[in-house]
């Protein structure tokens, strides 16, 4: 069978990005699974393998892998040409941040236009995208908008939890202002449809309260009771299997037991805490809603790692298996066997 193509953003090239890539790379595991296609800087990626302590060689190439890759073969599609001062290790420039901005928008033309089967991105410098023009929060944000997809959600995945969040990159203190009674419901609705179409016939979704004790009956904040007790009856009565809001402090105990497969989460901490706490080393950020598919490691640019080789890799390998096992998925039920 031949493997989908992963397109593999190399992120930001003063980062950890290159070398995880590369230890993802030479891993049998992500080999086994995939035609991976890197898109970045060559000399980025020669220094990532390097660092990396791996024995691979890049090739570059005009379109995609072939379909029989050979083995220890980076195939790059080389979308930059970075000066040394633009690869200094945690010092992007604008020019970084300008690069960066092409390989995402490169690998989402590529999945839309169904040349790849899926995207699996490196991590970026936020302020350096903004630097060099691009005035996105992050991937999210920007593929969103490539796409023309409204609804999107953040969701970030690991074996024993998973998290969709309502608000993603925003200040706290506008949170309270940007829960709305659509976005509660359009969160949990969309998690619900792209877990069912992808990881599980149909999930169980537990929603967090924004206040301590669910606004202890409007003593703490009245969200709870008036705009998420309404979006998780009416995501019910829509069908989905949704129960909350739900005291966010215990919460999260019974969602890592098994209790619920997914947990719609109001803020960006709020989730990523608690996932983090269970899986730093093999998360994977992953865009749900998005007419593509999307993941991500669930870190960021490790700045204070980059180039000490000492990077772990497991997000990435994770971000490229769960891209390649989502692609498989799609293409059984775009040929009628699902
Ligand atoms: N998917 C993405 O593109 C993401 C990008 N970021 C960006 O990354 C930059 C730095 O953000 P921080 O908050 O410092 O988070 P960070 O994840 O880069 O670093 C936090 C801590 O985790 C450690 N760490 C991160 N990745 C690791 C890995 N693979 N192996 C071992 N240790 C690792 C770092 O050494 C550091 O001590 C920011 O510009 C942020 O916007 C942050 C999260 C996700
Ligand atoms: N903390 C997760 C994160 O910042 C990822 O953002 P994105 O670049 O995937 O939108």
């Amino acid at each position: 069978m031949v493997q989908p193509i992963i397109a593999i953003t190399m992120g930001d090239p003063t980062g950890v990005g290159p070398e995880i890539i590369a230890k993802a790379l030479a891993e049998p595991a992500v080999q086994t699974v995939c035609r991976p296609l890197v898109l970045g800087d060559r000399k980025a990626m020669e220094r990532g393998i390097a660092i990396a302590g791996q024995y691979l060689r890049l090739e570059n190439v005009t379109e995609l892998p072939p379909e029989t890759p050979k083995p220890g073969v980076v195939y790059l599609r080389e979308l930059s040409n970075l000066t040394e001062a633009d690869l200094a290790y945690g010092n992007p420039t604008a020019a970084t941040g300008d690069a960066m901005y092409r390989y995402i928008v490169t690998a989402a033309k590529l999945c839309l236009s169904g040349t790849v089967a899926a995207m699996a991105t490196a991590p970026i410098s936020k302020e350096a995208l903004n630097r060099g023009g691009h005035h996105y929060p992050g991937h999210t944000e920007l593929l969103a908008e490539l796409t023309g997809t409204a609804e999107f959600v953040m969701m970030l995945a690991g074996s024993r939890l998973r998290v969709a969040l309502v608000t993603i990159h925003e200040a706290l203190a506008e949170v309270p202002n940007l829960v709305t009674f659509e976005k509660v419901l359009a969160t949990i609705k969309v998690t619900d449809r792209d877990m069912a179409r992808y990881f599980k016939k149909r999930p169980r979704i537990a929603v967090t309260a924004l206040n301590p004790h669910c606004g202890e009956a409007g003593l703490f904040g009245s969200e709870d009771e008036q705009i998420i007790r309404p979006a998780v009856a009416e995501a019910c009565r829509q069908g989905v299997d949704a129960v909350g809001p739900l005291s966010a402090d215990t919460l999260f105990y019974y969602a890592a037991r098994g209790d619920y497969d997914a947990v719609v989460c109001m803020y960006h901490d709020q989730g990523l805490i608690p996932l983090k706490l269970l899986h730093f080393d093999d998360g994977v950020n992953v865009t749900l809603g998005l007419p593509i598919i999307r993941t991500s490691v669930d870190h960021g640019t490790a700045y204070d790692l980059a180039g000490t080789g000492l990077a772990n890799a497991a997000s990435m390998v994770a971000a490229i298996s769960m891209a390649a096992d989502m692609a498989k998925v799609r293409m059984r039920q775009e040929i009628g066997h699902e």
